[in-house]
């Protein structure tokens, strides 16, 4: 029966997607004893036999391995992930290069997307006694709602997220998307006689101005290759041999590794895939909904921070709700005010990634600048901290190091000047 003893009712959470950011958010609000319930439109993944996720692989760094810490399912998933101490550059002629991302542990895991993460992110939710998962839509396709009375809203539903089409009907709502012209596809590159077919431990890279391709390893052995290009070479290849002979241009060292049927086959299996940007502000309405995750900041993945940052919003939430002693009318405006400017800040460094990438970069050009960058940090490593080490190895505030960023920019072409003086 009813328990009265209780004088405050326990608060219900609602969070609106059970992806990778939604699952972690949930355990963050489940831990702080409120009943949570998690709305997923996909069914339970723990009985998926495919998993379906928008990239099979991802760098897990620092800021996301923070957020798992924080409810104790790190361990789990780094024992799940494969590190990778250094990128490893391929370069036309075949020959390969690696070049480290910094000291010794300063390591990027490569994990597999949805089904270990939220896997076991739902089952640490079913730990904490307040938790209920729902399969259903939030926001069915018909446009019918189901009707939640919760206390507050979290909208964790991907890039195209519904809730945070509610916010588009709000005067003083701002929302920017753009679609790059390039697109990606997911190519699988098996093991050979049960071994890697490659070093394992390497984030592999084929740097070819308009064209890249990189590849992360999985536990089973395989590397999934990310083919990068703009649609328009896409559609370019409509057959088999096409697509041979694009790779013998760009990527002949991967051909027998991944195959010549595979490629034949695998190439045409889906479509390339879109990348969006979405920017919006602000992230919450009142003290009722706040948007985390990719609702709240889809970001190309030329650094591969998507994630992170998603992760990393659950714990600047979290912070913020023991500061203001869970009050949602004074933590969701603070979110807003403290989390738009940083993961503004990323998604404007994976866009200029982007853009530097598909510019110049080849081997060469990584080779020097990383080297550079390597050279610098270690003769005045409180001083020239290379971006990537701050934005992939450190919490430093997304918008902070941009700022640090430009400030060593100023400082390297005054060196130059100086230099050539
Ligand atoms: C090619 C590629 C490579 C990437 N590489 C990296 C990387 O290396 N490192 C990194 O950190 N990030 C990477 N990312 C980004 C990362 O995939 C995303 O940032 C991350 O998946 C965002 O998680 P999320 O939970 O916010 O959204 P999602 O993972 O999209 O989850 C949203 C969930 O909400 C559900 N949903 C949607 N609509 C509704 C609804 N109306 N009702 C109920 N449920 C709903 C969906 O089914 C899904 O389960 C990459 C992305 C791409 C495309
Ligand atoms: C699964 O799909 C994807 C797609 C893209 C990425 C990832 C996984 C993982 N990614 C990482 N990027 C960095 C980084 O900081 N930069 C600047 C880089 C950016 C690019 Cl695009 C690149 F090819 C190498 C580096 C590099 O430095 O190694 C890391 Cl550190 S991890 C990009």
């Amino acid at each position: 029966e009813e328990s009265t003893s209780r004088t405050t009712k326990k608060k219900l959470v609602a969070v609106v997607g059970g992806g990778l950011v939604g699952s972690l958010n949930a355990c963050f609000f489940a831990k702080r004893g409120f009943d949570v319930e998690v709305f997923e439109i996909r069914e339970d993944i723990r009985k998926a036999k495919v998993v379906r996720g928008r990239s099979i692989n991802l760098a897990l760094s620092h800021r996301g391995r923070q957020a798992l810490k924080h409810v104790g399912i790190e361990e789990k998933i780094v024992s799940q992930g494969i590190p990778m101490q250094a990128r490893m550059i391929h370069s036309l002629n075949g020959k390969q290069y690696p070049i480290p991302y910094g000291r010794k542990g300063q390591v990027s895991l490569s994990v597999n997307n949805i089904a270990t993460f939220s896997y076991y992110a739902i089952c640490r939710l079913t730990e904490y006694s307040t938790m209920r998962l729902s399969y259903c839509c939030v926001f069915r396709p018909d446009g019918s709602k189901v009707q939640i009375k919760a206390d507050l809203i979290v909208g964790c539903d991907g890039a195209f997220s519904a809730t945070r089409k509610q916010f588009l009907r709000r005067s003083r709502f701002n929302y920017s998307q753009t679609y790059i012209p390039h697109g990606y596809m997911e190519l699988t590159m098996p093991p050979v006689n049960g071994e890697f077919a490659m070093k394992p431990n390497y984030l592999h890279i084929w740097p070819r101005n308009t064209f890249m391709m990189i590849a992360l390893p999985n536990l089973d052995r395989t590397f999934t290759c990310t083919l990068f290009m703009p649609f328009e070479d896409f559609e370019k290849i409509t057959t088999g041999d096409e697509v041979i002979k694009f790779f013998q241009k760009y990527f002949p060292d991967t051909i027998p590794l991944i195959g010549v049927d595979a490629l034949k086959r695998d190439y045409f299996r889906l479509p390339a895939q879109a990348m969006v940007s979405v920017k919006c502000s602000p992230y919450h309405i009142d003290d009722k909904c706040v948007l985390m995750g990719d609702a709240a900041h889809a970001v190309v993945p030329f650094y591969g921070q998507g994630m992170n940052a998603g992760f990393e919003d659950c714990i600047v939430f979290d912070e913020m709700m023991e500061q203001f002693n869970e009050d949602f009318s004074a933590v969701l405006p603070e979110y807003s005010r403290v989390r738009v400017p940083d993961d503004h800040a990323i998604a404007d460094l994976a866009m200029y990634n982007y853009i530097e990438m598909r510019a110049h970069v080849n081997s060469k050009w990584f080779l020097f600048r990383k080297h550079v960058d390597n050279l610098l940090h270690f003769l005045m490593p409180k001083t020239i901290i290379p971006l990537y080490t701050m934005v992939t190895f450190t919490r430093t505030r997304y918008h902070e190091a941009v700022q640090r960023w430009h400030w060593q920019n100023k400082v390297r072409s005054f060196l130059k000047i100086y230099a050539s003086l």
